[in-house]
């Protein structure tokens, strides 16, 4: 099959309006078959906007809406091969678990026993086949979540949409969730669209990410794409934590870019398409890329004073004073202590990267 058969969803150049206001700039993306894509984003960026046009909730104001190959603007929500989970469950309280799955299977016209046949079927899956008979009040927060998954797929939709599904649970259960979420769609091969403004969970659960702020898409790519190669200040500040120095680059040789920082140190990282000799860019380090020596390790060791250590379990992170540019963030995991140093606040040291950590950003 070739690429092209195998998209399950293509959003086409779709703007989203709301009168005067723009909630989505210029959309385009494709969404594979069986894949667990994620729309990630601050709050307001536009992903649940998105989500309801693909499910019809929302027309769209501009472009158009591929869904296997088929042009899905005049189709009602009902009549798409899709489902949405949203937040709050909307679990109908009289009702048992076992009526609650089953509800919408007769709704499409399912007769009572193979509804009930398929919603047990479905609660096996989300292993709460033993409380096929209590009322949705009578489970945990998640449990409840697990009845509405068990509900959406129960229909066998080819895509399923998630808006922030897991964010009433609390921690604990949230992660729990999230690998058994990956573990059912896995499962069922059914194409999930999950919207999520936590990255750490978009990190965790994904094939790919989009990243959107203010209605625009920042960045498509593999969690690794996203966290190890940011395209821009903004997806290097909102996944993860990173470290940032202003350069300018002097030039560029066989994929490498020569940098050098305000007050003259000079730097080398890989270059990136779209900036050229001359530019004044960001460049960005993540904080376990760094490590810490008394004597550079290369001319581009950065000089500066240790200001703290914070134990914080599995890692220490270290605030370090650089003689040029802002503080950084030095993350030195436990299990590597062996290899790497640790200094006192108020040593001096140098400050090194990892081959290939540095990053530059385009804006
Ligand atoms: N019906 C509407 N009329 C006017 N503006 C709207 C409407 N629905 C959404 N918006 C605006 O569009 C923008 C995107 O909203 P959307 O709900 O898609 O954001 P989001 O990224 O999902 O945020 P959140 O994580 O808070 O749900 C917001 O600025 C919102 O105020």
């Amino acid at each position: 099959m070739s690429d092209k058969e195998n998209i399950a969803i293509d959003v086409r150049d779709a703007v989203k309006r709301y009168g005067d206001f723009t909630a989505l700039k210029t959309i385009s993306l494709s969404i594979m078959d069986n894949e667990f894509f994620t729309l990630l984003g601050p709050s307001g960026c536009g992903k649940t906007t998105l989500l309801r046009m693909i499910a019809g909730f929302e027309d769209v104001t501009e472009g158009a809406i591929f869904l296997y190959g088929d042009e899905i603007e005049n189709l009602p929500p009902n009549k798409r091969p899709v489902n949405t989970v949203f937040q709050n469950y909307a679990l109908f309280p009289h009702m048992t678990i076992l009526d609650n799955v089953a509800f919408g299977l007769e709704m499409r016209g399912a007769s009572k026993s193979d509804a009930r046949t398929k919603a047990g079927e479905m609660l096996e899956l989300v292993q709460l086949s033993q409380f096929a008979a209590r009322k949705p009040s009578q489970l945990s927060g998640g449990q409840q979540q697990r009845v509405a998954l068990a509900r959406a797929l129960a229909p066998q939709p080819k895509v399923l949409l998630l808006d922030e599904p897991l964010s009433a649970l609390d921690l604990k259960l949230r992660k729990a969730m999230q690998l058994e979420l990956k573990h059912l769609q896995r499962e069922t091969g059914i194409t999930f669209i999950f919207v999520t403004h936590d990255q750490e969970e978009a990190l965790t659960m994904s094939d790919r990410i989009a990243v959107m702020s203010a209605g625009e898409m920042q960045q498509l790519g593999s969690p690794t794409d996203i966290y190890e190669r940011p395209h821009n200040m903004f997806v290097a500040d909102f996944i993860g934590e990173t470290n940032l120095l202003e350069v300018s680059v002097d030039g560029i040789a066989e994929g490498r870019a020569t940098c050098h920082l305000g007050g003259g140190h000079e730097l080398t990282c890989n270059a990136v398409d779209g900036i050229g000799v001359g530019s004044k860019v960001h460049m960005s380090i993540r904080p376990e890329r760094l490590y810490m020596s008394a004597e550079p390790m290369a001319s581009e060791g950065l000089h500066g004073r240790v200001k703290d250590n914070i134990f914080v379990g599995t890692d220490i992170t270290t605030i370090v004073q650089l003689d040029e540019g802002p503080d950084f963030v030095v993350r030195t995991s436990n299990s590597d202590r062996g290899n790497k140093r640790i200094f006192e606040p108020g040593t001096e040291m140098f400050v090194n990267m990892e081959r290939g950590a540095a990053r530059l950003l385009v804006d």
